[in-house]
């Protein structure tokens, strides 16, 4: 794309740069002429678009040689390499392929089930049989081995019909008589054991059914747009929205770790596209829900009793469909055509490809005359010159690619590309990042089962992005430094939930990523506006707040004193708060936010009742000069002493990603935290995370006094730069916990209270399933 855009003349870049909205029309219609004329353009929808040059089709001698390399290493009992074969093979081989008259995607189930059978993952092997009957329902040795499986898990019933099967699809009289035996020990089995079978749970969201039986509307604002207000008082807690996506895509780190179409993470027993290589689904469920067809559909004929009727090759289909109807389009089905464009174009322009194709299908019967109407809010005219460029490129790529592969049946013009332009804009403005949650410690590879959990002890959580996806409604929710709600998802569901109470006509804001707390006002505004193109107008940045105060700020040389010393751009960037916005920040606001604090204030209290007094919208604060005793402090010298000692705390961050620390690197760590204490003000952000890695760096070297010091520390700061029940601070509380826990400490039993009040307030009644650690941590807290 970058030397494309080197081939397009100064002066179309100069007029595509700077476009409105307005004009998009001729100017897409300029470059599209342009580009069209260029070889190299075309060169490149041919690699993109045509299915000669396709990287993603299926292939059976690639297939083939992977299944051998899986057989030679389930041999040889490297079974980590067996499945990774198996699973390659299986995503490269084609559905009507056959290997030695079986067909070849029924035989590496069968393989990749045997396998899982051998290393104990039981219900990944049964599921995997099931796939194997389903193509080829007189499989004998899949029915066999389904019935392996059962007996293992104790489902004897389902045994006995499994081996039943295996035994009437058997050729050979010496396999019949085994079958015969095996069975004959089962029902002896069945007779003598009360055990309860096992019963497979695909995707078992308990509470995916809580109504949301409150009414927002929608309020027009005239510093932010259309917004979302309550229209009664909201306790806390409460789910005020939920929603399903209007499309949706998993990120590209994600691809090979996530389902795309669920973005739950992947089970060792990944189910392949049937028609190409880019997807990987958790089920046949996801699989056809995202436009695959069923495995039945290329059930294998060789060598069939037709008229035999398989009564246990059907699919569960037990997420949401069932209880909870959803609108489904399948949004995988232009894109699985086997060629490279959905592989290579970033995740948004074909999240553009997925919104056209399904509002074009559904234009045939609205008759409407836009390619695509979301009726969202974009930034066009306010993106840089080469951003505009970048989006008339992307469009035309995109129109190019549907039509040359899909048969997209519109025509390339200024109207299709000004609309799919303006889409791609609405995508950047309004589409979600959905986040799962993730333990640090988890094991990356697929053999979660196979390692030990002995070090859960020093877990922590973070959340990770997975997907991209449009909620129409939801777009309509303004952001808040200081947000009130909050989103999460389960599988592609979107849930937002009250985080305070609210009163009736209150705006329901949510973040879309920075917070108060998280950094000063200055970097928040930067953060939107170069990702959103807006300048935020939220009571975070437009009221003075003790988090953008104290965050980056140097204590008083005068170690009697606990007084507060701001540079220039914090005084600066405090000053614009009150020019641009000259409301009185209210008293309480700095008193309710410390409500509950048993940390020492008076510093604080002095900066907010100096910012108070301010006079003519300007602070009366000097850089350099203590708030509360006047004293100077050499800012250019402090500065040089963070700066050497931030080197220790880095050379130890990278030590921890290495989990190889030394004495000396934990000494030199240990020396600059003192320093950064001495010179940072005590609610400096970089305190808590220099205090925060030294606990990391404490728990890897089991030293778990020093690292539960260290952590406390960390948490006191953020709660007071966050509201003390902030799920920044539930994170935190769950690595205080644990290493309270590894020491047996019995305030683990608060810890873990308090963290759990926090996350009820932030997930309701769904917390056991976004946090499942918690529970772990409950558990072993109370025991
Ligand atoms: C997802 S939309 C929200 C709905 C939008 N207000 C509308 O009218 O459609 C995001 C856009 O809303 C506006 N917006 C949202 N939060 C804002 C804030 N805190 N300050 C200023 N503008 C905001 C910006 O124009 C932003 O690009």
């Amino acid at each position: 794309m970058e030397k494309l855009k080197c081939l397009v003349p100064e002066s179309i870049k100069r007029m595509v740069g700077e476009s409105s909205d307005e004009d998009l029309a001729s100017t897409s219609s300029t470059l599209l002429h342009c580009l069209l004329n260029l070889p190299q353009f075309q060169q490149m929808i041919d690699d993109l678009a045509d299915s000669k040059n396709s990287l993603c089709g299926k292939n059976k001698k690639v297939a083939l040689e992977l299944k051998q390399k899986g057989n030679e290493s389930y041999l040889t009992a490297e079974y980590a390499s067996a499945l990774e074969s198996y699973s390659q093979a299986l995503r490269v081989a084609p559905m009507d392929a056959v290997d030695m008259d079986k067909n070849l995607v029924a035989t590496l189930f069968l393989n990749r089930a045997s396998l899982f059978h051998k290393i104990g993952f039981l219900t990944e092997s049964l599921r995997d049989c099931k796939r194997a009957i389903s193509i080829s329902p007189t499989y004998a040795k899949a029915w066999y081995r389904r019935g392996k499986a059962n007996v293992d898990l104790g489902n004897f019933k389902d045994a006995v019909n499994d081996f039943n099967n295996a035994k009437s699809f058997e050729l050979s009289l010496d396999g019949k008589r085994h079958i015969e035996t095996e069975l004959n020990i089962i029902l002896e089995r069945q007779k003598s054991t009360s055990r309860m079978a096992v019963q497979e749970n695909e995707n078992c969201f308990g509470h995916f059914d809580e109504p949301c039986q409150l009414k927002l509307s929608q309020v027009s604002t005239p510093d932010k747009g259309r917004g979302m207000a309550s229209q009664c008082d909201i306790p806390q807690a409460s789910l005020v929205h939920k929603e399903e996506p209007y499309a949706l895509i998993i990120l590209k780190s994600c691809r090979e770790t996530h389902c795309h179409y669920c973005l739950n993470q992947l089970r060792a027993d990944t189910v392949p596209c049937t028609s190409c290589t880019i997807p990987l689904y958790c089920s046949e469920h996801c699989q056809i829900q995202a436009g695959g067809e069923p495995f039945s559909n290329f059930q294998d004929k060789i060598g069939t009793k037709e008229s035999h009727s398989h009564s246990h090759g059907e699919y569960k289909f037990a997420l949401c469909s069932d209880s909870n109807p959803i609108e489904c389009f399948p949004e995988h089905k232009h894109e699985c055509l086997g060629v490279n464009w959905p592989a290579i174009l970033p995740s948004d322009i074909v999240l553009a490809g997925r919104i056209l194709v399904k509002s074009t299908s559904q234009r045939c019967s609205t008759e409407s005359n836009a390619l695509c109407d979301l009726g969202l809010s974009h930034s066009y005219t306010q993106i840089t010159p080469e951003s505009k460029l970048e989006l008339h490129m992307y469009a035309i790529v995109l129109l190019c690619c549907l039509q040359h592969s899909f048969g997209f049946e519109l025509p390339i013009n200024g109207v299709s590309l000004s609309q799919t332009i303006i889409l791609i804009s609405q995508i950047r403005v309004n589409s979600m990042a959905i986040v799962r949650m993730k333990s640090v410690d988890d094991p990356p590879d697929q053999f979660r089962k196979l390692t030990s959990v002995g070090d859960a002890l020093t877990s922590s959580l973070e959340q990770v992005p997975v997907g991209q996806a449009i909620y129409k409604a939801a777009s309509l929710f303004n952001h808040s430094c200081l947000p009130n709600i909050h989103a999460y998802f389960l599988s592609r569901t979107l849930f937002i939930r009250t985080t305070e109470y609210v009163s009736t006509g209150c705006p329901l804001e949510l973040s879309y990523g920075p917070q108060v707390g998280q950094s000063d006002c200055e970097d928040r505004l930067r953060y939107l506006a170069d990702k959103y193109s807006f300048r935020c107008q939220c009571r975070g940045c437009s009221q003075l707040n003790l988090s953008d105060l104290v965050l980056n700020a140097f204590c008083c040389v005068n170690h009697n004193c606990a007084g507060v010393v701001l540079e220039s751009t914090i005084i600066n960037g405090e000053t614009r708060k009150l020019n641009n916005f000259p409301r009185a920040p209210e008293k309480q606001k700095f008193d309710s936010h410390l409500q509950g604090h048993k940390l020492n204030i008076v510093d604080i209290n002095d900066v907010a009742s100096l910012a108070l007094k301010f006079n003519n919208s300007s602070l009366h604060i000097q850089p350099g000069f203590c708030l509360h005793c006047g004293t100077h402090r050499d800012l250019d010298a402090s500065h040089e002493a963070i700066n050497k000692a931030w080197s220790y705390i880095k050379r130890l961050q990278e030590a921890i990603i290495s989990k190889d620390i030394s004495g000396t690197t934990l000494l030199d760590a240990s020396r600059a935290l003192g320093i950064l204490r001495s010179t940072l003000h005590a609610y400096n952000k970089s305190v808590a995370e220099a205090e925060d890695n030294l606990a990391q760096a404490f728990c890897l070297v089991r030293d778990f006094q020093s690292a539960r010091e260290h952590c406390k520390e960390s948490i006191k700061i953020l709660q007071t730069l966050y509201d003390p029940d902030h799920i920044v601070i539930g994170y935190e509380l769950v690595k205080l916990a644990s290493i309270q826990l590894s020491l047996d400490d019995p305030a683990a039993v608060d810890s873990t209270n308090h963290l759990g009040l926090i996350f009820a307030r932030y997930f309701g009644p769904h917390v056991d399933f976004i946090v499942p650690y918690q529970q772990f941590l409950k558990r072993v807290a109370h025991r």
